[in-house]
């Protein structure tokens, strides 16, 4: 069964911004903002959620590869393990997303998937907490699926729903 946060924070308007600010060198540009901008379209799908990506101002949902400790006080702890994190929603770094950049970043099955970590995290940037569903994508840990045939799991759905 999916899970909110305690409290259940959410986003309190429907038109989110996010913004990239760093990225790995497993990947070229365009294929890392093109696997974000999946991610977030996984729940803008089922939800009235829209995300618009900015580049300068300062976005509701801050994204970024970084390594070891990063500013958070939430350090990564190199290849394997902890692959990425996200905080809940709220001003300030609530909705960030930040990433391993000690991972093999990847675009098709070798390796960690981009699409699949990046649609996790934003169920956490939305207010989405873990799911006890093996399968659900808010499980706590990573499996490969092929992304050209993802579908958003029932679980993950209904959890995103109840609170949008
Ligand atoms: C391969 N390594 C794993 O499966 C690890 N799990 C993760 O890195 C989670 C992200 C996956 C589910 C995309 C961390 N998380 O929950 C972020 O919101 C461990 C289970 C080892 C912690
Ligand atoms: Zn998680």
């Amino acid at each position: 069964e999916y899970q909110t946060f305690a409290g259940s924070p959410k986003w309190e308007k429907t038109d989110l911004t996010y913004k990239i600010l760093s990225y790995t060198s497993d990947l070229p540009i365009r294929k890392v903002n093109d696997a974000i901008k999946r991610a977030f379209r996984v729940w803008s799908d089922v939800t009235p959620l829209r995300f618009r990506r900015v580049y300068l101002r300062q976005a509701d949902i801050e994204i970024k590869f970084a390594r070891r400790e990063h500013g958070d006080g939430f350090p990564f702890d190199g290849k394997g393990g902890t692959l990425a994190h996200a905080f809940p929603p709220g001003e300030g770094r609530g909705g960030d997303a930040h990433f391993d950049n000690d991972e093999k970043w990847s675009d098709v099955d070798q390796d960690i998937n981009l699409f699949l970590v990046a649609a996790h995290e934003f169920g956490h940037s939305l207010g989405l907490d873990h799911s006890n569903v093996s399968g659900a994508l808010m499980y706590p840990t990573y499996s490969y699926q092929n992304p050209e045939t993802f579908k958003l799991p029932a679980d993950d759905r209904r959890g995103i729903q109840k609170l949008y």
